[in-house]
């Protein structure tokens, strides 16, 4: 979570359900990057602070343009005074990269590691891993949308107050969809303000969590698909050939 992401309580979110003030909430992790790990060297001549900067945003934005991923956290140090680690610690969310500009100026903090006061970064090397991340729930405020939503204003208002993460992943929404969603978010939710009977069975429920295949659940629904109609064909010739006996 980025430091100025805002957080939402569920509580207030529920009040933002009709068609002047429409919210939705929504897992914000389409796609998982398990883990990406790139060594970047800054080059030397790239021009003052500013200039490293971009540098980094410009590598940043580069892999997450290929990938879907929410989180990363991003550790900068330089390999000249090892008592002095100037880190720079990013956690961002895919959608905050839209616009470009947000992200640099909501995200890109050098602190010093012994002073924890922003400082300078050095000429540096650039290590990234991309972990896997927290299942955020992201609120979106769609009232402007409601209008020209292609799915209708109704659909949007009855997923308003609950998690609709469901409803919105069974639309089957396509990739322009998605980034069309970053110009409606407003905030994360506190995810301990969601009731229980809130949450759906989806990886949003369980933060922290990886979106693991439900293998058991689903290997029970192939045979019971293969076995229900060998079953019914099986009563219907039973009951066939009774009625043949008894005539
Ligand atoms: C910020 C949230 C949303 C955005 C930006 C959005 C955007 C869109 C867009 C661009 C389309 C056109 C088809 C496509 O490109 O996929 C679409 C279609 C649709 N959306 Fe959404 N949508 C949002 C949320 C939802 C939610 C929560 C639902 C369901 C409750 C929903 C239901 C639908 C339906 C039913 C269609 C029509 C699909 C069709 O006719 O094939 N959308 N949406």
């Amino acid at each position: 979570m980025s430091s100025d992401s805002k957080v939402i309580l569920f509580e207030e979110l529920a009040k933002h359900n009709h068609k002047n003030d429409c919210w939705l909430l929504i897992n914000g992790k389409e796609k998982i990057a398990l883990m990406f790990t790139g060594r970047f060297e800054l080059n030397n001549s790239s021009a003052g602070y500013e200039g490293k900067v971009f540098a980094i945003m410009q590598v940043l934005t580069d892999i997450l343009a290929q990938i879907h991923c929410m989180r990363i956290d991003v550790e900068l140090s330089h390999n000249l005074a090892s008592s002095i680690l100037p880190q720079l610690q990013l956690t961002v969310s895919l959608w905050e990269l839209f616009p470009y500009a947000k992200f640099l100026s909501a995200s890109c903090v050098f602190l010093d590691h012994t002073t924890m006061i922003p400082s300078k970064p050095p000429i540096c090397k650039l290590w990234i891993n991309f972990s896997e991340g927290e299942h955020i729930m992201l609120v979106y405020d769609v009232t402007s949308f409601l209008d020209d939503h292609p799915g209708g204003d109704e659909v949007l208002l009855t997923a308003a107050e609950k998690d609709a993460t469901n409803e919105f992943e069974d639309v089957g929404h396509s990739d322009s969809a998605r980034e069309m969603m970053g110009k409606y978010y407003i905030g994360e939710i506190d995810a301990s303000s969601i009731p229980k009977e809130h949450v759906q069975e989806t990886p949003s429920a369980t933060p922290g969590v990886m979106n693991q295949p439900n293998r058991g659940s689903d290997f029970m629904i192939k045979i019971l698909q293969f076995l229900v109609p060998l079953l019914i064909l099986g009563v219907a010739f039973a009951l066939r050939s009774s009625i043949k006996k008894e005539e």
